[in-house]
């Protein structure tokens, strides 16, 4: 009786331990332009934390234009802008995520109301999905069923506008949407019209636009990509057309700029700045610049007040850097060089932030979106 006792035991605790282990694992995705024909638009990579190596798990095919993705905060639903820079609307794709193997496996898609979706975000509680389309500049929501499906869009917002630079801002350009830390605000930079449009998502957990808490940048900048610091308190915009910086403290769905910061080495004839991550533990802001510079700005954070101090810049060995990547652990960058077909892999020194190229990885056509996850450990 007491032998079966203690082998029962022994199999728990062994099986527990099998299960914890092949959890322990992260994952790289990355969503790529496939000049509008259905391809292999999705790659899924097995990320070592140690070394940063990557191995390809697989390819999703039958994709076109797959060019953002995003993770459901629970790691189980990946959801991706489809059907980009088309000359019809474009939809969001739900993907389940096996996290044991990597692989994602295809749920269905929505339209979305507009042209040419380039940033999709999931709130805080995993329930609903919210697009940023660039071409018609429209904001759709959509909300997500139980199993990560996606249901039609419920709320589509239409914006007009524009601002002072010809060809970039004669109308108005939507180009990502950010839950703020509390859930209760969605901010959705607009990069024609140098806004960043404000909604509430306390009430009822729609969208409802409030002009009051929407926020006229400085003209000509093209405000992009948004984070806010793991603190809550600050948030920070990179302002693509300026190659700029902006840094806002953040208090209950009001954003009061505070500084601005400039990204480039030296001064350009046309900026593209574009991407924008923090380090894990909110010391180190990074921002990519595309165009000549095809380099990651780097600053160090004062965490008591939330300024900027540059601290270098590191070429990212490719061009176009359009997104890029911090690894959970906070050791590794990586980057998309959307015109040279390659994911470039750096370690970051800890204290003092900077980038030193530890790999390549060739063999994918324009990445121009990297997300990734840290199952189990
Ligand atoms: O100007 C344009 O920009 C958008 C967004 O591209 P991004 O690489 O800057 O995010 C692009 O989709 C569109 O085709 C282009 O006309």
């Amino acid at each position: 009786m007491k032998i079966k006792l203690y082998l029962s035991i022994f199999l728990i605790c062994t099986t527990n331990l099998l299960i914890s282990q092949d959890n322990n694992k992260t994952y790289l995705f990355a969503g790529s332009y496939t000049s509008g024909e259905k391809a292999e638009g999705i790659i899924v990579y097995n990320f070592n934390p140690e070394t940063g190596a990557l191995n390809e798990v697989e390819r999703e095919d039958d994709l076109v234009n797959p060019s953002f993705l995003t993770i459901s905060p629970n790691g189980k639903f990946l959801y991706a802008c489809t059907e980009t820079k088309m000359k019809q609307s474009g939809s969001v794709s739900a993907f389940s995520i096996d996290s044991l193997s990597g692989k994602i496996a295809f749920i269905n898609k929505q339209k979305t109301a507009g042209k040419n979706p380039v940033y999709v975000t999931v709130d805080h509680t995993g329930s609903f999905v919210v697009s940023a389309n660039y071409t018609d500049a429209v904001v759709d929501f959509f909300i997500c069923n139980p199993d990560g499906s996606l249901q039609q869009s419920s709320q589509s917002f239409e914006f007009e506008g524009n601002s002072i630079i010809k060809g970039n801002q004669d109308v108005a350009h939507m180009h990502s949407v950010v839950f703020s830390p509390d859930n209760n605000f969605l901010f959705a930079p607009d990069l024609g019209s140098d806004k960043i449009h404000a909604f509430d998502f306390s009430i009822n957990r729609f969208l409802t636009l409030d002009e009051k808490l929407t926020v006229q940048t400085n003209k000509g900048v093209g405000p992009r990509h948004f984070v806010f610091h793991p603190n809550r308190r600050y948030g920070y915009c990179v302002e693509e057309l300026s190659g700029t910086v902006a840094f806002y403290t953040y208090n209950d769905g009001r954003l009061k700029l505070s500084n601005t910061y400039p990204l480039y080495k030296t001064e350009q004839d046309k900026y593209a700045s574009a991407d924008i991550h923090i380090s894990p533990d909110g010391r180190f802001l990074y921002a990519s610049n595309r165009q000549e510079e095809h380099s990651i700005a780097i600053f160090e954070i004062d965490t008591e007040n939330g300024e900027l101090t540059m601290v270098g810049h590191q070429s990212t060995h490719g061009e176009t850097p359009r997104s890029f990547v911090i690894d959970p652990s906070g050791k590794f960058l990586l980057v998309a060089n959307q015109s040279s077909d390659q994911i470039v892999v750096f370690r970051r020194n800890m204290e003092t932030g900077m980038l030193t190229k530890i790999g390549t990885k060739s063999g994918l056509k324009a990445p121009s979106s990297l997300k990734m996850y840290r199952y189990g450990g």
